[in-house]
């Protein structure tokens, strides 16, 4: 019977294929298109039950959704990049979640791996030291990247896939795959938690590559991520003749400079580290006219929930008053959320034992102690904690070439075999769980 390690060997080619297949066709937050057609028929190809779409994916809970004409004109982009139009229907309108089932007929307790598939909104180095270019598979998508890793958490989810359906008979239990559209800007787990997908979910673990952890070693519980609110701004002012008639109009932009500067002042809090950034300010329409219209897009963070929702309810305050000083509307709107999050002890000992036993990595920790950025996975564990399962969040290091989020971002692709292989275990191994 061939060993886990050489299933994973063996697929190596494939990985490598995907990945860059997936990074080449960058598609951002709820534009996962053609990313997900793929996703999906190789799951129906490997055997897994699928559920798609609008059926993990409650629509009222959707958040920073693109408008009507952008989904549209991206479904169309997709269908044209290779999307395979027997699965895009199910995807139509921005639902482009997946959860694979994998059901054992033994008995044993429901697992749930979660990886991401959108792409940032950021346009990709074309310089020629930038590795996804010089071996000709930078994003083809203006405005869109793969600059988080999450074409190789992708990846690493249909390579499990891969893994444990040929290893099926050695499994017990239930296996939920959870392919989630638009982690970035926290959209897309809320809205797979409202659909019920991980209600059944006794032990959950998501993954992340990178985030600054040296390559070798695993977190095997992330516990720093922050709350976070994201939100737009909208101003609207009176335009009048910036030269004649001044004083009939109304600064839309004057109350949008003045709401950033105020915001920005708003990270001081007992309760520990805060986060405010006004990310975009766009405003006006012409040099001589007093401007009647401004949109901020910002986001308030916080080290716990509690932290972030007073930055956010002072966040609120400042907006009114700075609409208020130049007698202009404001209006907010919510286009991401995410909670801060705790692992659950046992399950976490449970991975860094499994980790320490593989002998393939560096170093195994718990824990680090920066805080990192903020993610919505968090949404699919509290829902798994409060029904008293266990969750988790895993971290692989790897040599980042760049930054997270920058232009230049590359990952070493030797991660993903390392990642397939943990999580592979943990399924494989579950029943020498102790926890409850
Ligand atoms: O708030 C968001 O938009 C989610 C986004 N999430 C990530 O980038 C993933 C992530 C989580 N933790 C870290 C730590 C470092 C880089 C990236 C991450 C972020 O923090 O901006």
């Amino acid at each position: 019977m061939k060993s886990l390690s050489d299933r994973i060997s063996a697929l190596l080619p494939q990985l490598q294929q995907w990945r860059r297949d997936f990074h080449h066709y960058a598609e951002s937050g709820w534009l996962e298109f053609r990313t997900a057609t793929l996703v999906a028929e190789e799951l129906h190809k490997l055997g897994y039950q699928l559920k798609l779409g609008r059926e993990v994916v409650d629509a009222d809970a959707r958040m920073g959704l693109p408008d009507e004409a952008i989904l549209k004109q991206q479904e169309a982009r997709a269908l044209q990049q290779g999307a395979l139009p027997q699965w895009i229907s199910h995807f139509s309108g921005g639902f482009c979640g997946i959860v694979a089932t994998l059901e054992t007929g033994r008995p044993g307790p429901v697992m749930g791996f979660r990886v991401d598939m959108d792409a940032l909104d950021l346009n990709e180095s074309q310089a020629a030291d930038h590795l996804p270019q010089r071996e000709g598979f930078v994003s083809c998508n203006a405005g869109m990247m793969h600059a988080c890793g999450h074409d190789g958490h992708t990846t690493i989810g249909l390579g499990l896939a891969s893994v444990l359906m040929a290893m099926k008979d050695q499994l017990s239990g239930t296996i939920k795959l959870i392919f989630q559209p638009a982690e970035e800007g926290v959209r897309g787990a809320k809205a797979m938690v409202a659909a019920g997908v991980v209600d059944d979910v006794e032990r959950f673990t998501a993954i992340h590559i990178g985030t600054g952890v040296p390559a070798g070693e695993v977190v095997c519980g992330s516990d720093s991520f922050l709350a976070t609110t994201k939100l737009d701004v909208h101003f609207t002012g009176i335009g009048a003749h910036a030269g004649g008639r001044p004083e009939e109009g109304r600064n839309a932009l004057l109350a949008a400079a003045q709401a950033t500067l105020a915001l920005h002042g708003l990270t001081q809090h007992s309760g520990g580290v805060a986060r405010v950034n006004v990310g975009v300010l766009q405003a006006g329409t012409g040099r001589n006219v007093v401007p009647d219209c401004a949109l901020l897009k910002v986001e308030t963070r916080g080290v716990t929930n509690q932290v972030n929702d007073d930055i956010y309810q002072q966040a609120l305050r400042v907006i009114a008053g700075a609409a208020a000083m130049y007698g202009v509307e404001q209006e907010v709107s919510l286009m991401g959320a995410a909670r801060s999050c705790t692992p659950t002890q046992p399950w976490v000992d449970f991975i860094h034992q499994q980790a320490d036993a593989l002998g393939i990595f560096d170093s195994v920790v718990d824990r680090k102690a920066q805080a990192a950025g903020s993610e919505d996975a968090t949404y699919m564990m509290e829902r798994v904690k409060e029904r008293g399962g266990q969750a988790s969040y895993v971290i692989f290091g790897c040599e980042l070439a760049a930054g997270h989020h920058n232009a230049k971002f590359d990952f070493d692709e030797r991660v993903m075999p390392d990642a397939i292989t943990l999580l592979a275990i943990l399924a494989l191994n579950q029943a020498q769980f102790g926890g409850s």
